[in-house]
């Protein structure tokens, strides 16, 4: 059966994500190898010529699902008729600006793509922002889309559980498929809570497993929240494989399902789980199944816990404040 094609519309297509993201879209990483693509890319207008750079690369792959690429600087165009969108385009903090300055000039570049998402897109889009702060972002498109169902505006917190998963197989001498049900709780910045307790190694409780509070909270919980900062220590430059490699994996199991007997980490508006605020968005362990996702209810959260996710999740109520205060929502 030939199946049509998906609108993939990826925003700062001609970055350092972009360039390791495209190439895994157009090959069959993000929605299976017997899904079609369209690749719509958003640049600004001086990043257009390098974008066609890397247009022109992805044609010279002849990748058999790849069935074609348009690039634009007006995101009206970009998003028009977009399945999934991948907002990746974002303004970096440069030398000397505030953390109001860079929320205000995010908030120009991702209320008019809410808006063109909102007036464009197809009536399925599913939105994954990556471009940082990525939960206050997601929070600005959302709220510019008031005809997309809020739930479809997610933010990125895989890279922050794929990075989770990694340390907890090191310390505890196992592979990374022999650990399921870890949780990074709250915002992709520094106060995220990366959770064992829920988690499992080889069948057995991760905490339990683990049996070194010292560890988990001098060494696990700091090297996970702080990793995209040593990172830019060691390389000079930001996440940007692991990065592209980590959204591939939000969509692919937003759309294609979590497997039985695991969870997985998505940044989403909440419902008020866990006590944390309606609407901000936030990461919450998460099943998937049908195109769909559901936080896991019911874990008991400890006081270890609790507190970790209850600073995360008030730094992300002050920044819906002073996006609020910004009049960006
Ligand atoms: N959520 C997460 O886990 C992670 C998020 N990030 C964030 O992802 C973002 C992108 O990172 P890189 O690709 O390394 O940055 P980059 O600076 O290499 O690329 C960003 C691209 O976005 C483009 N851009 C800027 N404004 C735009 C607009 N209005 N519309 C379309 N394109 C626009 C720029 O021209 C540039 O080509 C950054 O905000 C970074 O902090 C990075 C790593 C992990
Ligand atoms: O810290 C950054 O700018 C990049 C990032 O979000 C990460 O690597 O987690």
């Amino acid at each position: 059966m030939t199946r049509n094609a998906v609108n993939v519309t990826v925003t700062g297509a001609a970055g350092q994500i972009g360039y390791a993201l495209l190439f895994r879209i157009a090959s069959g990483h993000l929605l299976g190898p017997d899904v079609p693509v369209k690749l719509r890319l958003l640049e600004i207008t001086p990043a257009l010529g390098a974008a066609e750079g890397t247009a022109m690369e992805l044609d010279d792959c002849a990748f058999p699902l790849l069935e074609g690429i348009e690039i634009s600087d007006d995101p009206n165009v970009a998003f028009d008729g977009a399945n999934v969108a991948l907002l990746v385009g974002a303004r970096p903090r440069t030398k000397g600006m505030e953390r109001g300055d860079l929320l205000e000039a995010n908030g120009g570049i991702f209320k008019p793509q809410g808006r063109a998402i909102n007036d464009h897109a197809a009536d399925d889009v599913k939105v994954l922002v990556v471009g940082n702060p990525a939960n206050t972002n997601a929070l600005i498109a959302q709220a510019a889309a008031p005809d997309v169902p809020a739930e479809r505006f997610t933010a990125m917190t895989r890279l922050d559980h794929n990075r989770a998963l990694t340390q907890l197989a090191k310390k505890t001498g196992t592979a990374v498929t022999d650990i399921r049900k870890l949780t990074i709780w709250g915002n992709h910045s520094a106060t995220q809570y990366p959770d064992i307790f829920h988690a499992e190694v080889a069948g057995k409780n991760a905490a339990e497993t683990v049996n070194d509070e010292t560890w988990l909270a001098d060494e696990f919980i700091p090297t996970v929240a702080k990793r995209g900062a040593a990172i830019i220590e060691a390389r000079g430059a930001s996440s940007a494989a692991s990065a592209a490699n980590a959204a591939i994996d939000h969509v692919h199991t937003w759309v294609n399902g979590t497997p039985a007997g695991d969870w997985t980490s998505m940044g989403i508006p909440s419902d008020g789980s866990y006590g944390v605020p309606e609407g901000l968005i936030s990461s919450f362990p998460v099943t998937c199944a049908d195109g769909t996702y559901k936080i896991v209810q019911g874990l008991d959260i400890n006081d270890f816990s609790r507190a970790r996710i209850d600073a995360s999740v008030q730094e992300l109520a002050e920044e819906r404040d002073a996006v609020r205060g910004l009049g960006l929502l």
